[in-house]
């Protein structure tokens, strides 16, 4: 994998913009990330097509479903070899053990844990009394037992997800190189080189770069702080 931890999130409605900001930035980060937004809208074509780029792909499609539906879907996926794929640790450890043993080989599976959009007080709604730290502890260890490569997480919890996981590969989203600035939906938001430093192996950023005036500038600026 590219020395760069840095992932661009390509969140962009159409092909060519999503195509254009690739290729802009390509010197400057060590992969994309493909989301739902862009495989819902351009599918295993799409996918194909960023692979001439020459980057490692990580298709981000937060699977959750049943066991035999998920393992299903990695199956389907192989031929588009991504590098890291998401499903949901929530699915619990039955659908996350299957889910690696359909994915391929080469391909690192990686589970969310909570995501980083998310607080204390949303966690609550939703039914759950713990904190999002100890939710993401708790998931992150439900994933390595489910023989997972690691999980996605925020950098105010990957510090300790690291020590608990010392080999694990980590995935931290939710990056605002300027924290003091609007984070947008984000709420467990750090710098990239907090993240970096707090135990990162992969920076995801999207809008930081996708939506800065000068992109290819916002990169190199992330970059020359890792
Ligand atoms: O799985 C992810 O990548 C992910 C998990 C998470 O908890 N939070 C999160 O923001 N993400 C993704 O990371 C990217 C963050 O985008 P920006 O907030 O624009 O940098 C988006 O593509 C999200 O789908």
């Amino acid at each position: 994998m590219n020395l760069n931890p840095v992932y661009l999130a390509l969140d962009l409605p159409r092909f060519d913009a999503a195509e254009a900001l690739a290729r802009k930035v390509a010197g400057h980060v060590g992969g994309i990330k493909l989301g739902l937004e862009f495989f819902c809208a351009h599918g295993h074509h799409g996918v194909m097509e960023l692979h001439k780029l020459g980057l490692p792909i990580f298709l981000d499609l937060k699977l959750h479903d049943i066991p035999n539906t998920v393992a299903a879907a990695m199956q389907a996926i192989h031929v588009l070899e991504p590098a890291i794929v998401t499903v949901h640790a929530a699915g619990g450890r039955a659908m996350m053990e299957d889910a690696k043993a359909a994915a391929d080989e080469r391909c690192k599976v990686v589970a969310v844990t909570v995501l980083t959009s998310l607080d204390d007080r949303d966690l609550s709604a939703t039914g759950l009394s713990c904190s999002a730290h100890d939710q993401a502890l708790r998931l992150a260890e439900l994933a390595h037992s489910a023989g997972l490569d690691g999980v996605v997480c925020s950098g105010h919890e990957v510090g300790a997800v690291r020590q608990q996981w010392k080999d694990g590969f980590f995935v931290v989203p939710g990056l605002r190189p300027d924290t003091g600035r609007e984070t947008g939906d984000q709420k467990r938001t750090v710098t990239p080189r907090q993240a970096r430093d707090a135990g990162a192996s992969v920076l995801v950023v999207g809008r930081p770069i996708s939506r800065a005036d000068d992109p290819l500038a916002a990169a190199r600026a992330i970059e020359a702080t890792l």
